[in-house]
């Protein structure tokens, strides 16, 4: 089956509609309350464990991971979260006479991923018969598509590691920015509209909106390029001939911050940016975290409502603000190639009940 077709297939489980359906949403929730039970004191890997049991949620509830709550899951995710590896992977794979020359010295100080856990997470969820209605799992096993067990392992592994780096460093970065004092204004205006809306859905919040979309902008969670091989017969792109299978790439830390009529002082963390009517076409046409077309990313929605329901039930009862412990050094975005993560691979925050918060800030 070729890879649109199966994206087609696949992509129903992904959808806005099936994702704001209550199950999909309470299973999510749950998840966000579990991780502000967990990390009343500091803000981790927590994020990752929230991602991880996000995603395996949409996999295969009700046979997905509790790692907020269970250590043994939580060894899953460190398998598969901060992989350090890619680097040697892509090496072998547009190089491959340059890594017969240097793979073995590569590996002495990029091991190779193994991820014995994850594979057996998956192994054992795809095997079962029962998984809820909202799960690729679910999709995956109608007769009709005619997929066998191990390729429905296999594509469950690939998006559950497609879910918890991306979703986990996305709000490890953003609730990083808002917890500087440069941006408590940002933060204090977030709490205030989701404490005058308790009732309204998580989606229909324009600030929070607003914040999340430049949170993905400023630290895309994949900056880097996406190489893609010109069509057959060559395409011409701004006036430029190029040859069929030539490698091209665009990448979202630059198309976030090339235009700078679009994006005005690109480097600044400005929600406020998102909520002015001018300019919104060419706004929504340069943000690339998610990238578009055909390999764009499937679990877009499921990403953007696991972030939104976690900001949301966090700043409508807490202040975060940075743990003493950290630097802006370990916050530095570390390239991973394709990818980023905090550069001290943790985000150490205090919650601090909104309550006892009396701050008033500019
Ligand atoms: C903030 C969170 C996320 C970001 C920034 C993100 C970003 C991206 C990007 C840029 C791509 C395109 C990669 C390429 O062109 O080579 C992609 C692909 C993909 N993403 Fe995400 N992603 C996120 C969350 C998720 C989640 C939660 C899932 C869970 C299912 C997921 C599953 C996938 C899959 C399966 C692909 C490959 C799609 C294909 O082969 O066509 N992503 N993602």
């Amino acid at each position: 089956m070729n890879h649109a077709k199966r994206k087609r297939i696949l992509a129903d489980r992904y959808a806005n509609s099936n994702i704001m359906k209550s199950q999909s949403l309470d299973g999510i929730a749950e998840r966000s309350a579990r991780f502000i039970e967990k990390c009343l004191q500091s803000v981790g890997r927590s994020l990752h464990d929230y991602a991880f049991d996000g995603v395996t949620h949409q996999l295969f509830h009700p046979h997905g991971s509790d790692s907020l709550r269970n250590l043994q899951d939580e060894e899953i995710m460190k398998q598969v979260a901060f992989d350090d590896s890619l680097q040697n992977r892509l090496i072998q794979y547009y190089w491959p006479s340059l890594h017969k020359l240097i793979g073995q010295a590569l590996s002495v100080f990029v091991k190779p991923r193994q991820t014995p856990l994850a594979d057996e997470l998956v192994l054992s969820a795809a095997r079962k018969t029962d998984p809820a209605q909202f799960t690729l799992l679910n999709r995956m096993q109608d007769k009709a598509y005619e997929m066998e067990y191990m390729d429905m392992a296999a594509e469950c592994l690939d998006h559950m590691a497609a879910g918890i780096d991306t979703t986990g460093d996305g709000l490890c970065f953003l609730m990083w920015e808002l917890s500087q004092p440069r941006s408590f204004h940002i933060q204090r205006r977030l709490q205030q509209e989701l404490m005058a809306n308790p009732h309204v859905s998580f989606d229909k919040l324009q600030y929070l909106d607003a914040v999340v979309m430049e949170g993905l902008r400023c630290f895309p969670a994949i900056p880097m390029s996406l190489p893609r091989y010109v069509p057959t017969g060559g395409r011409t792109i701004n006036g430029f001939f190029i040859p069929e299978r030539t490698i091209v790439s665009s990448q979202a830390y630059s198309t976030h911050r090339i235009d700078q009529a679009v994006f005005p002082e690109p480097d600044l963390f400005n929600p406020e940016r998102w909520l002015e009517e001018k300019g919104e076409t060419d706004r929504k046409r340069l943000f690339f975290a998610f990238a578009s077309g055909g390999r764009g990313c499937i679990g877009k929605h499921l990403a953007l409502a696991e972030m939104k329901i976690l900001l949301r039930d966090v700043y409508s009862r807490f202040t975060t603000l940075p743990d003493i412990t950290m630097s802006d050094k370990d916050m530095q975005m570390a390239d991973q190639l394709i990818s980023s993560q905090p550069r001290g691979k943790k985000c150490l925050l205090r919650l601090e009940p909104l309550e006892n918060d009396t701050r008033t800030y500019g």
